[in-house]
């Protein structure tokens, strides 16, 4: 028969990931409602079975049609062991008019053929295909390595589903903020109820052919001692008797003892040599290096190169890139696999939004290279702490560490949105397309938005600042986007139970994006009503009624929560300025032309400040924390200004350093910008060692800290934070 290579009939329907091979005939049968089963007995344990029993409950000994299944050992399946693919988890899957043969290289391999028979199934009829498959990279999937809110339980039952049928096979466990993952508890097992849950989750990840990996953080205070080391052997061992049967150490993000390369390696080969070889049935161990990226490192200093020669070669050694928040290119892996001397077990801090937590990642994954499969040894992504949002992006980077160089990422977005919410899916792509941009931070790192309107978007804005005329297909073409993201607002908050867990996730920013569609429609009613001295009113009011909206608009998100910043906000915002200008300059009155009040203004010549937003909350200003290291140079100074003078009731600073560092920075205020008053820094709490400032009561106009040690000062930029009198 002539099997031509063509895509799946429906040409809707898509294979995910997409498969090395695949060709079908143009037939199909009927799904089997019966069925002899002859399966080797390598499946005779293990959820390969269980699973293809689910999908097809119709087993019956004398059935005509039958179902081969096998790895390539089991006789079941020895006519056809030659069509295996000779690769870890490669499978081959065969749909004849009487028989389907799914016959793996390996145990999971076989599970992954049984998981793209599952997607086939869901067609109104099984095509006669033939798929020869297998992944590019060997571990593929999830750590959850994010701070702030640690996943739920439910969370992580359905992640582990997630992950099997998208073929992903490793989940990371190392929640930043789990006690008994890091500082303070790691050297204590998890209590009872915890200890259960972990326990559900192993066994949903075997389940799933998912290896559970639990990691443990000790480095911020471990000691170099054989208390120590034993301590977190016997909280490993109380993890294997949970049923862990994948270790991992984690040494990123600490300082002081615990950052020596040597010692990290000697603890490390010995829990290799005294507890997962011995085991036999643990996976390799895994590590995170505390220079976990390359602007992090310092190659002179020997900390990689003493891991690389040290560590078994066994150990696999985690990477985020060329910056904590980078792209993945064959340059990077060039970088860092002959230092280590192995491939990178590569760390990718997307979609993780702990640094934006007000901003959602939804867009598409993009920017890694597509030559670097054979580079790495593991990818896996930090996600937001958001688990059902980042399924966007974990489908995507499933296709992409399963094919890589048939990867295309705006393909594989689509194929996420419409897997995540097949009903609602336009309304979900109009989402997800404007909620993809990071917004100023401190690791410079951004994402393309709002790309279907963006043109749309500069001609308007363009054309109208530049002339004070309408560009009319632009203007047509953003008011029918506007229309589109306050109609999806609505349809995903009243989509009820399609995917109720993520609607739960993302409802502050719907609230918050159908606001944002109002608000262009009142910007661009301004513009057109522009030289209309009595009808320009109502929609300049109405548009700042929805700025104030949408800057105090959720209480569990102090600084609220962001939507459309990237494009449509900025452009919303110019418009406004722009067109309010024009008119009080017209008719020579004075309406507001600032679309982003705050009476606080940041200057700095400290590189990493300079770019941090500032927030009012009330009778509360504050500069946005950074979240990485500050150096902050000799001199460098931070000023905060006033739009008039205020008086302070409290100002506190908290620089994440010990109280010897305040030494070295100057506090003072000033009414008029040239006579500055010093202020004492005092240490307030010893915890963080907070500095409340004693202002009580005084006037300022501005406010300036500046490094006076002569050095430059490593510090963390955690609090800057003033109250004013009432
Ligand atoms: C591989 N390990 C990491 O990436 C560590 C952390 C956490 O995983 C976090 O989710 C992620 C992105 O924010 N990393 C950045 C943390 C940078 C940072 C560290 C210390 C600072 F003081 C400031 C910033």
């Amino acid at each position: 028969s002539l099997l031509a290579t063509a895509t799946i009939h429906a040409q809707e329907f898509r294979l995910q990931p997409t498969p090395q091979k695949y060709i079908s005939q143009d037939d199909s049968i009927s799904i089997p409602l019966q069925y002899q089963l002859l399966s080797g007995n390598s499946l005779s344990t293990g959820n390969t079975l269980p699973l293809l029993r689910s999908l097809m409950p119709g087993e019956a000994p004398k059935a005509g049609f039958r179902i081969y299944i096998g790895t390539q050992d089991d006789k079941t399946v020895k006519n056809y062991r030659k069509r295996i693919p000779q690769k870890p988890e490669g499978y081959f899957l065969k749909i004849d008019k009487d028989r389907i043969i799914i016959a793996g290289a390996d145990e999971r391999g076989t599970y992954y053929g049984v998981q793209t028979l599952a997607q086939l199934l869901t067609l109104d009829k099984l095509p006669l295909i033939e798929v020869s498959d297998y992944p590019d990279v060997p571990y593929r999937g999830v750590v959850e390595g994010f701070y702030g809110t640690p996943w739920s339980q439910e969370a992580r039952m359905r992640q582990l589903e997630f992950y099997g049928r998208n073929k992903m096979n490793v989940y990371l466990y190392g929640p930043k903020d789990d006690p008994y993952h890091s500082t303070p508890h790691w050297r204590k097992p998890y209590p009872a109820q915890e200890a259960e849950q972990i326990k559900q989750l192993v066994d949903k990840a075997r389940e799933n052919n998912v290896i559970f990996y639990w990691a443990i953080h000790p480095g911020q205070d471990i000691r170099w001692n054989e208390e120590d080391r034993s301590l977190l052997l016997q909280k490993f061992e109380s993890m294997y008797q949970l049923g862990v049967r994948g270790f991992a150490v984690f040494f990123d993000d600490i300082s002081g003892e615990g950052t020596q390369a040597s010692k990290q390696a000697e603890l490390l080969n010995y829990i290799d040599n005294h507890f997962v070889q011995p085991k036999k049935d643990v996976a390799p161990l895994v590590m995170c290096p505390t220079e976990y990226n390359k602007s992090w490192s310092n190659v002179k200093g020997g900390y990689l190169t003493t891991l690389g020669e040290q560590l078994n070669k066994d150990i696999q050694i985690m990477w985020t890139g060329n910056k904590v928040i980078a792209t993945i290119d064959k340059p990077t892996l060039e970088f860092i696999n002959p230092l280590i001397k192995r491939k990178a077990y590569i760390w990718w801090n997307f979609p993780v939004s702990d640094y934006v937590r007000d901003h959602l990642l939804l867009g598409p994954v993009y920017g890694n290279g597509l030559d670097v499969k054979d580079e790495m040894s593991a990818f896996v992504s930090n996600p937001m702490e958001h688990a059902e949002s980042s399924k966007i992006s974990l489908y995507s980077v499933a296709d992409y560490t399963w094919n890589m160089e048939k990867f295309d990422s705006n393909t594989s977005w689509k194929h996420a949105i419409k897997d995540l919410m097949p009903l609602h899916a336009e309304y979900l792509e109009t989402f997800a397309i404007h909620n993809s941009d990071l917004g100023k931070n401190g690791h410079g790192f951004r994402r393309e938005e709002s790309t279907n309107i963006q043109p749309a978007l500069s001609a308007l804005l363009k054309n109208y600042q530049e002339k004070g005329e309408i560009d009319e297909t632009a203007y047509r073409q953003v008011a029918e986007e506007c229309r589109k993201i306050i109609t999806s607002a609505d349809m995903l908050l009243a989509s009820g139970n399609e995917n109720r867990p993520l609607i739960n996730e993302i409802s502050p920013w719907l609230s918050q994006f159908k606001l944002v569609g109002e608000y262009g429609k009142a910007v661009l009613d301004m513009i057109r009503l522009q030289r209309q001295e009595k009808a320009f009113l109502p929609s300049h009011a109405h548009a700042q009624a929805l700025q104030t909206l949408m800057t105090d608009n959720d209480a569990r998100y102090p600084q609220g929560v962001k939507s459309g910043s990237g494009q449509l906000m900025p452009t919303f915002d110019a418009l406004f300025e722009a067109s309010t200008q024009q008119y009080n300059r017209q008719f020579h009155t004075a309406l507001n032309a600032r679309a982003i009040y705050s009476p606080y203004t940041l200057e700095s010549n400290v590189a990493q400040l300079a770019m941090l937003p500032t927030q009012q909350k009330g009778k509360e200003g504050s500069v946005a924390p950074s979240n990485e290291v500050i150096n902050w140079q000799a001199d460098g100074s931070l000023t905060l200004s006033m739009d008039r003078p205020r008086v302070l009731a409290s100002l506190r600073i908290d620089l994440g350093a010990p109280e010897e560092t305040y030494a070295h920075f100057r506090l003072e205020t000033s009414l008029d910008g040239k006579e500055w008053q010093h202020a004492d820094l005092q240490t307030a709490w010893k915890g963080h060692t907070l500095q409340k400032v004693k202002v009580e009561g005084r006037k300022v106009l501005k406010i300036r800290l500046t490094n006076i040690s002569g050095n430059e000062q490593k510090v963390y930029f955690k609090t800057f934070k003033l109250t004013e009198k009432e």
